[in-house]
């Protein structure tokens, strides 16, 4: 669904490019739920938002469905990829109705009006992610878990074979976290979608992922199943620490308190 090729991500400053990672060469699989993982400032977002074609690419390419992300209109893209984003929405006076409605906009115009298939869309996709009990709230009031809940149903009533998403489950509660990673999985194998998304929840992903990504803080990317990079020691090297264990045959992480005396 997704080909990468020689692609660098990073930003264009003044003085030089601020190169965050190259010559990543990839396919995102449809039907099958990704998990980018790795440490903080790895590159996650950079990647996130480079595939989303909201920063540009510093060099190489991004194919998706066969064509160049650059080679898409607006309009096109917004029917082809979903993005739930970290940023918060500020001073916004809509309902969360609204918004998830404003998922519908590739296909309705941004001022045309939500017909009944619309507004049916939008119904279930607020059910799905078990948000329509707020559908009449206004966003202002809404908890962080709850905005974010808000967001994925917006991507969903967008209906595109891809979705990409950044932290989806950084506030949510445990189980809506497990419930949120489950949701994606079904949409992936379900519904064929070509899901990608970014998580700090690593034993979450390890559970539900059919593949990760995970970015090292050198700008290099393992890519496998959860077993494949447990079995080849990238999963120990990037969680491993002095009281740390990650043991490869369960996939679990263990913290040794005794560490602490
Ligand atoms: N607008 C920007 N201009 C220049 N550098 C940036 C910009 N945004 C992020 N960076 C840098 O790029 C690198 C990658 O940041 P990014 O936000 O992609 O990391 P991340 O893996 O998503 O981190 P986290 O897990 O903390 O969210 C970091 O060193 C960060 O400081």
């Amino acid at each position: 669904m997704i080909h990468i090729s020689n692609l660098s991500i990073g930003y264009r400053q003044h003085g030089g490019d601020r190169l965050v990672a190259s010559g990543i060469e990839a396919n995102i699989e449809g039907g099958r739920l990704t998990c980018l993982i790795g440490a903080n400032g790895a590159g996650k977002s950079t990647l996130l938002k480079t595939l989303a074609a909201f920063i540009p690419k510093l060099g190489g390419s991004i194919y998706i469905k066969g064509k160049e992300i650059s080679e898409y209109t607006h309009k096109e893209l917004s029917r082809t990829v979903g993005v739930v984003l970290t940023t918060k929405p500020e001073g916004v006076n809509m309902t969360v109705s609204d918004v998830v409605t404003l998922g519908r906009t590739p296909y309705t115009g941004f001022w045309g009006m939500a017909g009944s298939a619309d507004k049916h869309i939008v119904n279930e996709s607020m059910e799905q992610v078990g948000i329509t009990p707020l559908a009449a709230r206004n966003v202002s009031t809404l908890s962080d878990g709850e905005r974010q809940k808000m967001m994925i149903a917006k991507a969903l009533a967008q209906q595109t074979p891809v979705i990409f998403l950044d932290e989806p489950t950084a506030y949510l509660d445990y189980p809506s976290k497990v419930e949120t990673m489950l949701l994606l999985m079904r949409l992936s194998h379900e519904a064929g979608k070509t899901i990608f998304m970014s998580t700090h929840d690593l034993e979450l992903a390890l559970q539900t992922a059919d593949t990760l990504w995970l970015m090292a803080g050198d700008g290099k990317i393992s890519i496998g199943t959860p077993r494949e990079l447990a079995e080849n020691g990238a999963l120990a090297a990037f969680v491993e620490r002095s009281g740390i264990t990650f043991d490869k045959s369960t996939l679990h992480v263990t913290v040794d308190k005794s560490v602490i005396r």
